[in-house]
């Protein structure tokens, strides 16, 4: 049986996009689950003058494709107030600190509290000092801060923002959420690895011939332009949830399958990444931007017309690159990463590529070159594994056929399963941050990502560019052939086929 979790949660920014588009549908999972039942409640906090009530119908609104019955639906939002509060006034907080002892008693939330910062980096300070100097934290029960990402815009930022958090948070207080570790097939990752042998003794250079991860997003840059044009592909996706799936797939087995153990394994991998000097970077790290395109009669902007976009920005919409891991697992495997927006299709998959036979031993019998083995790994949108394998040709003769041992999930399944969101607020409210970042990871990955970010920003040739629904310039292509590979997965080639760019 469900035991109900005991917390009050404070979400800092309650009127913004992330708490209504995730939080709160995440906590009425939870709620529906009997994770959360009587023993919770919620304080919205920001600027906006809203009253409880206003404050119930945001909320209910944020769950109406899930609530079935209105009654219950009223149920979990009436464990919703609201609270006015500019962060940076330490008046506002004597309020904060009064209602929640009021609902602490009320809700008999055993003094546990989890703080939720679903606002800009720059005010994490600011609140994390005032939660302590105001005595908002008094030590009764657990207290936990969840973050969210950007975590620092470069490792000195990130830094300055960690001194903060750290001076009245430990490093277990603290969630730093990367919410592709809450995703089902991210976490499977491990599951493929650990608990298939013939995997595991395959998983190092002797077998491996190189590793390719693919996160390609087919929306563009939507109407967050102004956040972007600050970030850019880079930063925006390979600092985190790339280097974090990567590290997944790089680290040694942990000696348990617990958090501490495992992100010292991912710590490891993530140290043992090759540090690229400048020439380095801009060799193997390729960018661009999408510029307009026609897909299937459709017309799609140019990253420079979208709104709140630079007319001459210079951000990049696409990175792509090779990073090494000097190691004796994973010496000379080429591990290729890429990440964009408007590309052909919605797809984050990892393909791990096995060496070929260095003989054929059919060559006299057949010309069918057999093809490599390949281990897909499907994150979203559909989740699960296939093996690419070679089969003989039903029939006379002898013919090699390339046949997929495949396994997805069905949608049932899938509109089943936990939302990330949902599975992470478990972990805080269980203490359990294995599947959040923590800051020796994100430094490390800054470190990696900052020569690179430094590289392109010293580099004035012309932007690359890519047409809206392709799968990023041409110069992500040739990233892999000078060393005689190519992406596993090219999508574009079915539509051009099928004439999709002409129409
Ligand atoms: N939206 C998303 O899907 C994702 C967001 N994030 C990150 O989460 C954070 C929040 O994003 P998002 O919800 O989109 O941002 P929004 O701009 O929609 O929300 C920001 C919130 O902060 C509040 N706020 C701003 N200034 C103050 C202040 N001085 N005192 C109190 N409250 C303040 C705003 O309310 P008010 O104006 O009423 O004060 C609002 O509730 C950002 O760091 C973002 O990068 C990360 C991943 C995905
Ligand atoms: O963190 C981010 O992720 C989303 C993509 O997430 P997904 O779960 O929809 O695959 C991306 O669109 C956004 O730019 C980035 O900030």
């Amino acid at each position: 049986m469900t035991e109900q979790k005991q917390a009050l949660f404070t979400i800092f920014g309650a009127t913004g996009d992330l708490a209504k588009r995730k939080l709160y549908p995440s906590l009425f999972r939870l709620f529906k689950k009997g994770e959360l039942a009587d023993n919770f409640a919620v304080i919205g906090t920001a600027r906006r003058q809203w009253t409880d009530s206003f404050y119930h119908e945001v909320v209910l609104d944020s769950i109406k494709d899930l609530m079935h019955s209105k009654t219950e639906a009223e149920n979990f939002a009436s464990h919703f107030y609201y609270q006015s509060h500019d962060v940076n006034d330490a008046e506002h907080y004597v309020n904060l600190k009064n209602l929640g002892e009021r609902l602490k008693t009320q809700y008999k939330t055993a003094g546990n509290q989890v703080f939720f910062l679903a606002m800009a980096p720059q005010f994490f300070g600011v609140i994390a000092e005032h939660l302590k100097s105001e005595n908002i934290l008094t030590g009764e029960g657990f207290e936990r801060i969840v973050i969210e990402k950007p975590f620092g815009n470069s490792y000195a930022t990130a830094k300055t923002l960690n001194d903060s958090l750290a001076k009245v948070f430990t490093e277990e207080q603290i969630f730093r959420i990367d919410h592709y570790l809450g995703k089902e097939m991210i976490q499977s990752v491990s599951a493929v690895r650990f608990a298939n042998p013939i995997f595991e003794s395959l998983w190092n250079n002797r077998h491996i011939d190189n590793v390719q991860i693919t996160f390609a997003e087919f929306i563009g840059v939507e109407e967050r332009g102004g956040y972007y044009e600050t970030s850019g592909a880079l930063k925006d996706m390979i600092q985190n949830h790339v280097l974090q799936v990567l590290s997944l797939i790089a680290m040694e087995k942990p000696e348990k399958f617990d958090e501490a153990h495992i992100v010292k394994e991912k710590v490891k991998a993530l140290k043992a990444m090759r540090q690229y000097s400048s020439q380095e970077a801009l060799e193997n790290f390729i960018r661009g931007q999408y510029i307009a395109g026609k897909f299937d009669g459709e017309n799609y902007l140019g990253y420079r017309e979208e709104d709140s976009v630079a007319p001459d920005s210079r951000t990049e919409t696409f990175a792509a690159g090779k990073f090494l891991i000097d190691n004796e697992r994973w010496a000379g495997v080429p591990f290729y990463v890429r990440s964009g927006k408007r590309m052909t299709e919605k797809g984050t998959r990892i393909n791990i590529v096995f060496k070929k036979e260095a003989e054929n031993l059919f060559a006299d019998n057949c010309d069918d070159q057999p093809v490599q083995n390949v281990l897909t790994i499907y994150i979203q949108p559909t989740e699960g594994f296939s093996l690419s394998v070679n089969g003989k040709a039903a029939g006379q003769g002898f013919h090699l056929e390339p046949l997929r041992l495949s396994f997805r999930h069905d949608s049932e399944f899938l509109g089943n399963s936990p939302e990330a969101y949902e599975k992470l607020f478990l972990d805080v409210l269980n203490g359990d941050g294995t599947n959040f970042s923590h800051w020796e990871e994100a430094a490390r990955a800054w470190e990696l990502i900052d020569v690179i970010r430094e590289a392109w920003d010293g580099d004035t040739s012309a932007m690359p560019t890519y047409t809206a629904r392709s799968m990023g310039p041409q110069a992500a292509f040739d990233l892999l052939k000078k060393d005689g590979n190519e992406w596993a997965w090219q999508p574009d080639l079915w539509y051009k086929e099928r004439g999709y760019y002409e129409k």
